[in-house]
């Protein structure tokens, strides 16, 4: 199985901050991979590490194999829109177009000019008299019709009305499904994460907290409910997430590959966003200390 991104132990410091910190991850190629975290967690940072706009402070990052932005071939390999989606507000759609062709080996015109009309953009159209999601459809028409291998989207969906966003995903799930592209693409929306994205990282204060299969994270992730008690008394597979106790009762979001023996516990399956809220609610420090506990 080829590898999409690869890093090792990396680390970005601007100043005398740590903007990501010690992130080893090993993401297979041809999946959609969705980067969660909260504001300042260190997503756009790691998506910049990964097309050579920045270099690392620490560690290393491989891309499809290559460092980022090494040479041309590597440029050609990776697609990037970035989180402002930068256009030239001079140039119109039409230039733009005209630009991806000249620096783009890959260049995939038809597809470029068939999305152009299917949104309704008018050639002629100075870039900077376009509403910020167009330009943002713009961008992304751009990205895609580079037909790279791997295309790094930063929240791409962000500024797109709701329908524009899902036409906009399902475009993406069919250019995978076409051309075998690989994404990686950060968003705050889980709920699209869950709908596209079958590879999940979430990013905590600087520090990978999950780096999984969607269907692995799903299956190995558990709501228990049950008697009010001690999360020190657990088995220590269980990697406790989040906690909540009430006077009687405890619930507890943990995670484990082992099945739940113990018949005191009434188990249910969290959903993806429960799961992402506990992990970005709070950070552990040890195994079984959970992310998040609350008294009521
Ligand atoms: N050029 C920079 N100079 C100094 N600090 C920076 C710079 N860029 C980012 N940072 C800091 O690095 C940390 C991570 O920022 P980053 O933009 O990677 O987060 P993010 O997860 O993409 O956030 P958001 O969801 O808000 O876009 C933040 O604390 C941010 O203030």
């Amino acid at each position: 199985m080829s590898t999409a991104i690869r890093t090792e132990g990396l680390g970005k410091k601007y100043r005398r901050r740590w903007a990501l910190t010690d992130c080893t991850l090993d993401v297979p190629a041809g999946r959609v991979v969705g980067l969660v975290g909260p504001n300042g967690a260190g997503k756009s940072t790691l998506l910049n590490l990964a097309v050579g706009m920045l270099a690392p402070t620490d560690g290393s990052i491989e891309v499809l194999g290559g460092r980022p932005a090494q040479d041309a071939a590597q440029l050609a390999k990776v697609g990037f829109v970035a989180q402002d989606t930068p256009t030239y507000a001079g140039l119109s759609v039409a230039d733009h177009l005209r630009m991806g062709a000249r620096l783009n080996p890959g260049w995939d015109d038809t597809i470029a000019r068939e999305r152009i009309e299917h949104l309704g953009l008018d050639p002629k159209m100075k870039a900077g008299r376009l509403s910020g999601g167009q330009r943002a459809q713009l961008a992304l028409t751009l990205g895609i019709a580079k037909r790279p291998e791997l295309l790094i989207l930063d929240e791409p969906v962000a500024s797109l009305d709701p329908l524009a966003r899902r036409e906009f995903l399902q475009d993406l799930m069919g250019a995978v499904a076409e051309h075998g592209l690989s994404v990686v693409l950060s968003s705050h929306l889980v709920s699209d994460v869950e709908r596209v994205c079958d590879y999940l990282i979430v990013l905590v204060d600087s520090r990978v907290r999950i780096a999984d299969d969607m269907e692995a994270l799903l299956a190995s992730h558990h709501r228990l409910t049950g008697p009010r008690r001690d999360t020190s008394t657990l088995p220590a597979d269980q990697q406790v997430i989040s906690a909540s106790h009430t006077d009687r009762q405890t619930t507890l979001l943990v995670r484990t590959d082992q099945p739940i023996l113990d018949p005191s516990w009434t188990v249910s399956q969290p959903s993806l966003e429960d799961i992402v809220l506990a992990y970005l609610r709070g950070s552990t420090t040890s195994d079984t200390r959970p992310a998040l506990e609350v008294l009521r």
